[in-house]
């Protein structure tokens, strides 16, 4: 993914704006033709002639003024359809990637590389593309003007412009090192500011909300002194550039000057040639400034397309899940410092219900999301039905299996979508549903019922109500192997009796619970205890 990709995709709208700007630069051009010959004419004292070229100069100045609003509003919805587009493939890699690939990042790392970042590429990459545009445009027609009036500006020009167009060149490496950083900067801000604010209920117990200024205060600093450090070179380099743009104008000015004494030009040419000089220096200084702003956004690019976009080719198929999970001999380290998980071998068989015990920290969460496919960097075999899992598409194995959390997420929608999570269910299976799970209190205590808005992660429901909603979400889902991880512990004994019978008992289903205190009755419900022992 690169910038000219995006304005490619959406080339026909993109030839518009760039019609457009060219079309209101002729226009331009015309205006400031017509305030010369307007200027000669007065000094002839011809009348009709002046007030003529007073009238085109108008007329352009109008349609100038009306092309501006409607480029505007046009280049701005352009944008925002390249802008989605962006953020379309970046979701997408997201959608695509795998669980750990994912997680090598943290949420609001991506938030702001879809927000931050993208403003980044609209200030620096699309409105530089259409500067350049706009003054390539500007300087083709001025150089046209400037011809018209005396060969020898176009030739000063040229050598001139070459002196502008390589001033800027000095600042390219700091100025896309600068851009980086700038983007980075703005990333770690998103991330602290998530991370303080998401902290806001132990910091508010402990009476240390003042954190939150003192933190953000700092973030916003350390952030704030890389985009000044950005602005920094690119002010140096537009001042610097500028200044050469200003002597080179004043030098045509002095050109014209002596062209009028030695009547090869008219009076009115003066005013003329030092706009259209000032349009090429301003465009030349324009297009140097755009080509490395322009530049500076690739890394922007290059972040996103560090995700991947294709899956692996798999090269085994599972359709249904029919005889069992087995692991042999498997090993696996977070890092290679440490082994959590040691030469384990254990078999999960179809519909039989298994319970995985250890102590805190022996690896328990760690093997189930082994099982789930979550986590692929182990060593030994992992088997469904006889394939193994790294020979399948992994989402045919997640097709398999609902994983329930330890920390169940709510999202910020009807209880019904989280619930069915937009799949459509029979309104008889849901309510089937919400009845085995417990959840018909809460739905009649909705304002809303089922189609009640819950809040961001669930923060108006208890915790036992929001393990209630993802468990009904996995009977929905219609997967056949549950993995529980301590999906029932913020429930009060009677409810979470009630759902590890739920499970337990229901003959379709194969279930492994990770659990710390399993209860004596639950035991004969159970066809295996695996116990899981620590590493270190
Ligand atoms: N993402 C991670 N990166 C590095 N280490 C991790 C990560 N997740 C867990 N660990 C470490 O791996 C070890 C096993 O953790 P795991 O969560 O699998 O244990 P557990 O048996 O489920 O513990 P508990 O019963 O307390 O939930 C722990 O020492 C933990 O600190």
């Amino acid at each position: 993914m690169n910038l000219y990709e995006c304005l490619r995709q959406f080339l026909p709208q993109n030839l518009f704006v760039s019609a457009f700007i060219i079309l209101r630069d002729f226009v331009l051009m015309i205006g400031a033709l017509a305030s010369a010959n307007a200027l000669t004419n007065l000094v002839k004292r011809d009348f009709d002639q002046f007030m003529f070229w007073i009238l085109v100069e108008i007329l352009a100045y109008i349609f100038y003024c009306y092309s501006l609003y409607i480029q505007d509003f046009y280049t701005s919805k352009v944008i925002q359809l390249m802008d989605t587009s962006i953020r379309q493939n970046i979701a997408n890699r997201l959608a695509q990637s795998s669980y750990e690939k994912y997680h090598e990042k943290n949420e609001a790392v991506y938030s702001s590389w879809m927000t931050n970042d993208i403003n980044t590429i609209n200030q620096n990459g699309f409105n530089n593309v259409y500067d350049l545009i706009d003054n390539l445009a500007n300087i083709s027609f001025s150089a046209i003007a400037l011809a018209y009036y005396h060969f020898s500006l176009i030739l000063s020009a040229i050598i001139l412009s070459a002196l502008v167009l390589a001033t800027p060149h000095i600042f390219t490496k700091k100025i896309t090192a600068a851009s980086l950083s700038m983007t980075q900067g703005n990333e770690k801000l998103t991330n602290q500011l998530t991370d303080i604010l998401e902290g806001f209920n132990p910091l508010y117990m402990l009476n240390l909300s003042r954190l939150i200024v003192s933190k953000t205060v700092a973030s916003s600093k350390e952030a704030a002194a890389k985009n000044n450090h950005y602005a920094r070179i690119y002010g140096s380099m537009s001042a610097t550039t500028n200044a050469v743009s200003v002597m080179c104008q004043t030098f045509i000015m002095i050109q014209t000057g002596l062209l009028v004494f030695a009547k090869l030009v008219t009076i009115g040419a003066v005013n003329a040639t030092q706009n259209f000089a000032g349009s090429i220096f301003a465009g030349i200084t324009g297009t140097s400034e755009s080509l490395i702003a322009i530049k500076a956004v690739q890394p922007i690019f290059d972040k996103f397309t560090q995700l991947p976009d294709f899956h692996k080719q798999p090269t085994a198929e599972l359709n249904h899940f029919n005889q069992q999970l087995s692991i042999h001999n498997l090993s696996f380290g977070y890092d290679h410092r440490r082994e959590i998980l040691k030469q384990i071998s254990l078999t999960i068989e179809k519909n039989h219900k298994y319970a995985l015990i250890g102590d805190s920290g022996s690896g328990k969460t760690t093997l189930l999301n082994i099982l789930a496919g979550k986590l692929t960097s182990y060593t030994g075999e992992l088997m469904i039905d006889g394939l193994n899992y790294r020979d399948l598409d992994l989402s045919q194995v997640r097709e398999q299996i609902y994983y329930l959390d330890q920390d169940p997420y709510i999202f910020n929608d009807s209880l019904r979508n989280n619930i069915t999570l937009d799949d459509h269910i029979h309104n008889l299976d849901l309510d089937k549903i919400i009845d085995q799970t417990g959840l018909s209190k809460l739905v009649s205590r909705l304002p809303d019922g089922l189609d009640t808005i819950l809040q961001y992660n669930g923060s108006d429901l208890s915790g036992g109500e929001k393990q209630r909603i993802v468990l009904a979400r996995g009977l929905s889902s219609k997967r056949k192997i549950f993995l529980i991880d301590e999906g029932t512990s913020a429930l009060d004994n009677r409810s979470r009796t009630e759902i590890e019978d739920l499970l337990t008992s229901d003959s379709q289903l194969t279930v492994v619970m990770v659990t710390h205190q399993l209860r004596k009755e639950l035991e004969p419900k159970l066809d295996r205890i695996y116990k899981i022992t620590a590493h270190s």
